[in-house]
Order: structure tokens, then sequence, then C-alpha cells
């Protein structure tokens, strides 16, 4: 391919990203992996290339742009080598008329950036979009710290998380034998520091509610020494499937699974009503402290949208406090830097239930900040994804 044609290629598959944000549908890896499948004349380099394309015009563009192209000359704007590639060659896209439009760039609107945690500053929102490192975690079984500083030389320890390695964006970690050998798992710093909160210990029944493909629940397991029991749920079969593979590779032997219906979700769990040590509650959000891994989610963030996700995240916390055993402990999570999704669903909560108090000791020294009755964190004062954690205890 040319590079105007592999930009007029990225132009349509951002076409596809947008109107999916927009409409809610696949999300823009998914549709850049369909895009490729169907124009199998590309080869790795224009792959690559067209990817990379694509990326930036995300990282770049605030909100779900008008067309992909409008997105495109934004990133041109910056770039004169790829404003030179809009020639009107064949494939490529056409000459840049005087009038065009252009998407509006930046972190996000200014009516999101409002909707922030009132702690953070105009000087944070830069690393919200840099590339992530790659973040591992020792699975504790099976090895230690010092195996993967061992196999991954060039990475470092991360500050405040025992099990954790950081390594260079885009490290192939997980083609090394010792993931297939479960020796460590890919895992943010955030969801290390979230996972050791719960503060889980063996002999403890612990109920992960919204367990996804189980990527806490491993690290509690671990931390755990794989010696307290595990439920593990989720209303999503095809996430919560991913977990006894991923349990067994790493010999992960008390994490049980259950599918739960959304709306059944209290009667499907009558029989651990009050019963559970520690209840971990990893919400479903906005997402809005990982763009710098997924920057297409603030395009699919819309009033409605943060709305639904407040009233879910009221909704399963009360649900899962109705678990708790006198004097057991919630851990609430929420990888979201947005306050409503925050500090202001846990001041409801304990609004709520009477009796139930915020730890203020769940976090190793040095990360995170007070944020109401809970904790932030973000990458740019704590090197991780954002996120929002509260740990709850219920009355005895
Ligand atoms: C942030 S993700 C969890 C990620 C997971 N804890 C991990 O570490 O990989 C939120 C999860 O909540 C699940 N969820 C959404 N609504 C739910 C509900 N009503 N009950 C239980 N889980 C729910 C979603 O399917 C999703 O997997």
């Amino acid at each position: 391919m040319t590079p105007a044609a592999r930009l007029q290629t990225a132009i349509e598959i951002l076409d596809a990203i947008a109107a999916a944000a927009r409409e809610g549908g696949a999300p823009a890896d998914t549709i850049f992996a369909g895009a490729m499948r169907a124009r199998r004349y590309a080869g790795s380099k224009d792959r690559r290339a067209i990817r990379s394309h694509v990326y930036d015009a995300i990282r770049l563009v605030r909100s779900a742009p008008p067309s992909g192209r409008a997105a495109m000359l934004a990133l041109a704007d910056r770039d004169p080598a790829l404003a030179a590639l809009f020639d009107g060659s064949p494939y490529g896209p056409a000459p840049v008329a005087s009038d065009e439009a252009r998407a509006e760039t930046g972190l996000a609107s200014p009516a999101l950036i409002d909707l922030f945690d009132p702690l953070i500053g105009a000087d944070e929102t830069e690393a919200m979009l840099a590339r992530a490192p790659l973040d591992l975690r020792t699975n504790r079984p099976a090895g230690t710290r010092d195996d993967l500083a061992a196999l991954f030389p060039e990475g470092q320890a991360i500050a405040g998380a025992p099990d954790g390695w950081r390594l260079p964006p885009e490290t192939a970690a997980v083609q090394n034998p010792a993931y297939a050998e479960g020796r460590f798992e890919v895992q943010d710093a955030a969801s290390q520091y979230a996972s050791s909160a719960l503060d889980a210990a063996p002999d403890m029944a612990i109920v992960d509610l919204c367990a996804g493909g189980g990527g806490k629940t491993l690290a509690i397991a671990s931390l755990t020494a794989d010696r307290a029991d595990i439920l593990a749920c989720d209303v999503n079969r095809a996430r919560l499937r991913q977990l006894p593979p991923r349990a067994e590779r790493a010999s992960a032997t008390r994490i049980a699974t259950r599918l739960l219906d959304p709306g059944k979700e209290a009667a499907m769990l009558a029989d651990w009503q009050g019963r559970a040590t520690r209840v971990f509650i990893d919400a479903p959000c906005s997402g809005s402290g990982t763009w710098r891994r997924s920057p297409e989610l603030r395009w699919r963030l819309t009033p409605a949208r943060l709305d639904r996700h407040v009233a879910d995240q009221a909704r399963l916390v009360d649900i899962g406090a109705d678990l708790v055993a006198p004097g057991g402990k919630l851990l609430y999570a929420v990888c979201s830097i947005i306050a409503r999704e925050g500090r202001a669903q846990v001041d409801e909560f304990l609004n709520r239930h009477p009796g139930w108090t915020a730890d203020d000791d769940m976090l190793p020294a040095g990360i995170g900040r007070a944020a109401g009755r809970g904790f932030l964190l973000t990458p740019a004062r704590d090197g991780c994804d954002g996120f929002f954690l509260a740990r709850l205890t219920a009355p005895c």
C-alpha cells in the first residue's frame, strides 16, 4: 500500500470507531482487527502504519469526531509529513479544502473534565494519555519478585507493590514460558494495590462480586497463598468463563465461579448473605482512569451512560454489603477518576448504611491521596491507572 492509501484506510477505520463509540458498539481494537481481516492485501508494515495513525488520532481527539477525516486532519495539522499525504493520489485521501472542519483536540470536553475528582490538577492530565508501562505481578505460590527481576532485568520494582515488576510498554512478556507456567500475571499496579487493600488472609470467605475474567480474583488468591475460599461472580458469561483456565494456570484451587442474572444478583447469592469476611466490588464504570490504555473510552462516555454506571454501582455496593459478615469488610473499587463514581458513591453508601465506617489505612505509604472517605490513584502521582478505592467495615 502507498503511504496515502494507508492514511485513507486509517480514516475509514476511524469512521467506524467513532460511529461505534456513539452507538455503544464494538471497541476500537475489535473494529481495527476486523478492518484488517477485510483487507488481506495489507502487509504487516501497512498494518503497523495504519494502526499508529488510528491510535495517534484517537489519543489526540477529545471526543467522538464528526468523521474519521476530521480526526485525521487534526493530527495532520501537527505533522506536515502526514498533511502532505492528502494529495488526491489513487486510494489516498482527497486534498484538504480550505474550510474543512477539524475534530476538537485535548484530553476531554470541559464538561467531562468538570466531573473529575476535585483533587486532580491540570498538571495531571498529560499522564492520563501517555503510554502505560507493562506491569507484572508475581504469582506468589509459583515464584518471587526476584524471579521476575532475573527474567526481565530491564524492569524495575513498583513502589508499594511487593509483587510488582514494571517493564517498558509493549514488552512481549507473555511470550516468556514463565507466563504459561503461571509464575506471573500482567496486572497494572493500581489493580495490585486494590487487591492488597482488600486485606484478605488465609481461611477467609471472600466474594468477588464483579470478577470479570478474574484478574483481581487471582491476585487475591495469590495474596492468601491459595488458602481462602473465593466465590467469583459476574453477569458476563464470556468474561467469567476465562477464570477457570487462568486459575488452573496460576495453581489457584479455591476459586468457585457463579454466573449471576442481572437484577437477580441478591437472590442468587442468598446462601452468602451475612457470611463473607471480605467482599470485593470492582464495579463497572466509565473507565476514565484507563484512558492511557483505552483512549477511545473517552469518546464513549455520555451523560446517560455515566448515570447508568452510577446507578449500577450504588445497587452493587448495596448487594455486596448484605453479603458481609458482622465486622467484615467491603472493598469498593472503580477504575475511574470521576467524583460521582468515587467519593460521592461512598458518601452516599455511608449515609444509607449507618454503622458502617471507612478505613483510612488501606494503602502503602506514599501511594494514593485521601479523596473523601476513600483514596484516589492517578497516573501522574502514582504511576498507575486512575482508580478510586474505599474499604468499608461493617458494624459488629
Ligand atoms: C471493572 S470490570 C471487573 C474486572 C475484574 N475485576 C478484573 O480484575 O479483571 C466490571 C465487571 O462487572 C461486571 N458486572 C456488571 N454488572 C454486574 C452485575 N450486576 N453483577 C455482577 N457483575 C457485574 C461486568 O461484566 C464486568 O466484568
